[in-house]
């Protein structure tokens, strides 16, 4: 039977169904437009569906999330504006925890989320075992809702293997994407603060372009006589390891990245980053057995979190020995060395430096904290990153006029540019770029959807979601909705483009590949800044196609290329 099938006559038996109705983006904001028109909003008066500021009215509803393993909800609200009405499917526990037991292996959620969707409508509760709420929601305007009342202190939720492991070998310590309140805020802000910097955003810059320049060489030595790479996920990861690394460290993991040896440092961490990942997977399909015994799962993840740790531990001692060796012998103290005017202060020597070894040289985090930080960040990067790389290419190879579009504005930009020299300043003048990059996150996304725990009782559609619940957000769906653009299954970078004839307006809460707001992703600006040099340096070399028919996206927690993903680089070079 098929997963959808199965999950129908499952749910059959156990589900009730209150509502399933559903009002399109377009038509609400064409009513807001007439309203308008018309002078029906008074000034004060703001959009009704773009936000919660406005008052509940007595009409909405309380959506129960009981503990009696009952989900009940009110009969569907009529909302302010009219024009809405809410769906809410009620859910009894044993069903759901059943449901999950049906699935076999992670590619089947997506399916899942997209079967409650058409089977219940915009908003689904759901009872999952040990007493715990999700609300699904599959509409930009709630979305908005959620990450407007996200509070200070945003809870994403986090991975109960990592938090178990964390809690057992590592003091307690989360990182930053999995930790919580006020540590989350003073960890995230001590590495923001350096990230963005501007005078190192402008260093690493210039690293990663003679990165990029490297993958060139690399692309080159690796075709066939007809032009043809085959293992290019490898290389992208590669690729993309050694960018945040650059980021990290200042410096590459192996300085010889480009033999591809299968002993270098960098391999072996990709491959032992790759197992870790599989275990978070399976733990996330099986009972948290692991929360009470050492299971073989847990032994093996913990294993895997180690063996990462010491690597980075390693790397941190070269930094330390380099920083030391850096500073000036009559100074004990960065303090001392900065009051004196020290030629080798630590403040002048510090953009030298990686992220690691400015964050030791701060010292505001110990290094086991530090260690966790960096940990974290290569796990966020490398195959989110990856994904976007390997996308991006595909997208060029499936719309040519776009490819040709590019390598105009390429043309056009760069050659204008004193020595051929691409800067930051250089992607302002490139809006099909920009537009292009967007339109393929929008088109081929990497991040299915993110998930906030309430900070206070929000009310959507009508239904007041108590405090605590976990939500939700499915960002994929608004994205490829005829309700939120025009010809959603076209690929049209020029819909993103202000002056175009093509460019719409739809709700900005429907591309949301990198979150939104103060938990938001930290490495947006890196990752948009690596895949539009990426594009640039690529094009101005080679045509790209796609040599092969089919390119099936895995889709699990993260959307992934295929890993036998193969293109051809014809050498074109833009002159
Ligand atoms: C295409 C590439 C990437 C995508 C699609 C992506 C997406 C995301 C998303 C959706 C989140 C959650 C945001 C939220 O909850 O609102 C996130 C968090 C995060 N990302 Fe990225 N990311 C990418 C690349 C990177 C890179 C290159 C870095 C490296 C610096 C990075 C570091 C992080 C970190 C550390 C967090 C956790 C932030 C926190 O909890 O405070 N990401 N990312």
């Amino acid at each position: 039977m098929e997963l959808a099938e199965e999950m129908s006559f499952i749910l059959k038996w156990n589900v009730e169904v209150k509502a399933v109705h559903q009002c399109t983006y377009k038509e609400r904001e064409r009513e807001e437009r007439k309203k308008r028109r018309l002078g029906l909003y008074k000034t004060s008066e703001t959009n009704p569906s773009s936000s919660q500021s406005k008052k509940t009215s007595h009409r909405e509803k309380h959506l129960h999330l009981t503990t009696k393993g009952k989900i009940q909800s009110d009969k569907p609200p009529f909302m302010k504006d009219g024009l809405q009405s809410a769906s809410v499917a009620t859910l009894r526990s044993s069903s759901f925890s059943w449901l999950y037991f049906h699935i076999k292996s992670p590619t089947q959620i997506p399916k899942l989320n997209e079967f409650l969707h058409k089977s219940f409508g915009d908003i689904v509760a759901e009872k999952l075992p040990g007493n715990k709420n999700i609300v699904h929601l599959y509409r930009p305007e709630d979305f908005e809702v959620v990450y407007r009342n996200e509070g200070p202190y945003p809870i994403r939720g986090v991975f109960p293997l990592l938090c178990t492991y964390n809690n057992k070998y590592n003091d307690g310590i989360y990182g930053l994407s999995s930790s919580e309140g006020k540590y989350w805020k003073h960890t995230r802000s001590a590495v923001q603060k350096k990230l963005f910097r501007l005078e190192y955003t402008h260093s690493l810059f210039k690293e990663h372009q003679i990165l990029a320049d490297e993958l060139l060489q690399l692309l080159d030595s690796r075709k066939d006589d007809e032009g043809v790479v085959t293992d290019l996920n490898k290389i992208l990861e590669r690729y993309t390891l050694e960018g945040i690394a650059t980021t990290c460290f200042k410096e590459r993991l192996d300085e010889d990245w480009t033999d591809m040896n299968e002993n270098q440092m960098g391999i072996q961490y990709l491959q032992i980053l790759k197992k870790s990942n599989l275990q978070i997977m399976k733990s996330l399909l099986s009972f948290p057995l692991y929360m009470y015994f050492e299971t073989p799962l847990f032994k093996e993840f913990s294993n895997l979190t180690q063996q990462l740790d010491r690597f980075i531990e390693n790397k941190m001692l070269v930094e330390v020995e380099k920083f030391t060796k850096r500073r000036c012998p009559h100074h004990t103290n960065t303090k001392m060395e900065e009051e004196s005017g020290c030629p080798h202060a630590a403040g002048k020597a510090f953009l030298e430096n990686g992220l690691l070894c400015q964050l030791l040289q701060e010292n505001k985090l110990n290094k086991q904290e530090i260690t966790t930080i960096i940990k974290d960040i290569i796990a966020s990067s490398v195959f989110t990153l990856r994904s976007l790389l390997s996308f991006v290419l595909y997208a060029l190879t499936q719309h040519p006029e776009a490819q040709e579009s590019l390598r105009e504005e390429i043309r056009r930009v760069t050659l204008n540019e004193h020595n051929n020299d691409i800067t930051q300043a250089t992607f302002a003048k490139m809006p099909y770029l920009k537009a292009f990059v967007k339109e393929t996150l929008r088109y081929y996304p990497v991040i299915p959807g993110n998930f906030r725990q309430l900070y206070k009782d929000i009310n959507i559609r009508g239904y007041t979601i108590p405090k605590g619940t976990y939500v939700k957000m499915h960002h994929i769906w608004p994205a490829m909705s005829d309700e939120y653009f025009e010809n959603a299954t076209e690929f049209k970078p020029n819909r993103w483009i202000r002056d175009s004839e093509e460019r719409e307006i739809t709700h900005p809460f429907t591309v949301m590949q990198f979150g939104f707001g103060p938990r938001s992703c930290l490495g947006k600006r890196l990752a948009l800044t690596e895949t539009y040099l990426f594009i640039i340096k690529i094009l101005s070399k080679y045509s790209v196609q796609y040599p092969t028919d089919s390119f099936e996206i895995v889709s699990e927690l993260q959307h992934h290329p295929p890993t036998d993903m193969k293109f051809k680089f014809i050498d074109c070079p833009i002159d």
